[in-house]
């Protein structure tokens, strides 16, 4: 599985989530977003104004460009001849538009790197998804899509997030308990199970990189937590949320906390609004000191921890992955996971 194949690969397609980009475009990003999702009007509502308080400008397009452009500058480094495109599933440039384009300008064969870490179905199928429909609306020109593997728990996804936590530690004095947050998903969602079998893939492998994050950073006690729920009230989703589970820390006398967005890869909107408003005004009103970690974003060993995801299939490169548990996500074309991951 760590190489598809012996032949050559054209280019590199990062794929993403996208944002919108100024006030017009909120609501049809939010469309397309939720598109038979079942997430309440209210919700969208709520989540709308977030973006239109920072102009309807989301940094995640951006943040991703900054990406591109520091990936670009080190597979130049290594002289290695790869263009890097850019395509999104919800916003421009819309995958489709982008793979359109790779086919027009002669890319036979392209490796995708997902700013995804996980599995399950938001974080890994929904990806592959829009691989095979992107493929499917360009018709018999478009390039071979191959999808990278996660990678939640690659040394340098680690080394880079642990960093982070501490030099947030280095903003606070004294002792901080440290708060991991991803998105939650609903709890029906959670339950499909991982490759071997067992439940919980998603939040098994945001717990096993959590675990790795704290060790590389000499942490003993740290926690889990969740961010950004949505869907109908009534669904359950993964908890506890991590604004709810500051107040639980402030009650058992902790006054000052680190909060890292492990299940990021960007300070994209999520971050900035759930965390640095929501999360950081919840501290406030409990007198906690609260720093926020960075996330991944262009640190140098992301940036590499890309290129030997791509090495891995041009030159065979080992897996370099520090736990047990599988790193599926890599198939051709849109197809599914072999493993019943997502
Ligand atoms: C697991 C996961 C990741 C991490 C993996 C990955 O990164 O792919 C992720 C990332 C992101 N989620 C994002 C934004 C949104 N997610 C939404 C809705 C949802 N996310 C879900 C899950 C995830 N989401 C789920 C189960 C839903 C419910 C609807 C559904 O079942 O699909 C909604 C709709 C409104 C709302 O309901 O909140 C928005 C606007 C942005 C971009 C932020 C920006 O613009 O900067 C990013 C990177
Ligand atoms: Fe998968």
């Amino acid at each position: 599985m760590a190489r598809v194949s012996e032949s050559e690969f054209d280019a590199v397609l990062l794929l993403s989530f996208g944002g919108p980009e100024g006030h017009d475009d909120v609501r049809p990003f939010l469309e397309n977003v939720t598109r038979g999702r079942g997430v309440p009007p209210e919700r969208l509502d709520e989540v709308a104004e977030h973006y239109h308080h920072f102009g309807g400008v989301s940094p995640i397009n951006r943040l991703n460009r900054d990406l591109i452009a520091a990936l670009e500058a080190e597979l130049a480094e290594q002289s290695r001849d790869l263009p890097v495109y850019f395509g999104n599933r919800n916003w421009h440039p819309l995958l489709e538009d982008t793979v359109a384009r790779m086919a027009d300008e002669g890319v036979r064969r392209a490796l995708v790197f997902p700013t995804s870490a996980w599995g399950g179905y938001s974080g890994c199928r929904q990806y592959h998804e829009d691989i095979a429909r992107a493929r499917e609306a360009v018709g018999d020109r478009a390039p071979e899509l191959i999808k990278l593997r996660q990678f939640f728990d690659h040394p340098l996804f680690v080394d880079a997030n642990a960093d982070a936590v501490c030099r947030a530690r280095d903003e606070l004095d004294g002792d901080a308990r440290v708060v991991f947050t991803a998105h939650s998903i609903p709890m029906r969602a959670d339950e499909r199970p991982g490759p071997d079998g067992d439940p919980h893939w998603y939040s098994r492998q945001v717990h096993e990189a959590a675990r790795l994050v704290a060790e590389a950073a000499g942490v003993r006690d740290y926690d889990v937590t969740w961010q950004s729920r949505s869907g109908p009230p009534h669904v359950p989703w993964l908890e506890p949320d991590v604004c709810d589970h500051l107040e639980a820390l402030h009650a058992d006398g902790v006054n000052a906390v680190i909060v890292s967005p492990l299940g990021f890869v960007s300070d994209h909107l999520e971050v900035v609004w759930d965390l640095d408003n929501e999360a950081a005004d919840k501290a406030t009103e409990l007198g906690m000191s609260l720093a926020r970690a960075a996330t991944a974003g262009t640190d140098p060993r992301f940036v590499t921890m890309i290129i030997e995801l791509v090495s891995e299939h041009l030159d065979g490169w080992q897996r370099r992955k520090e736990s047990p548990l599988v790193a599926a996500g890599c198939t051709v074309n849109g197809r599914l996971c072999a493993v019943p991951c997502c």
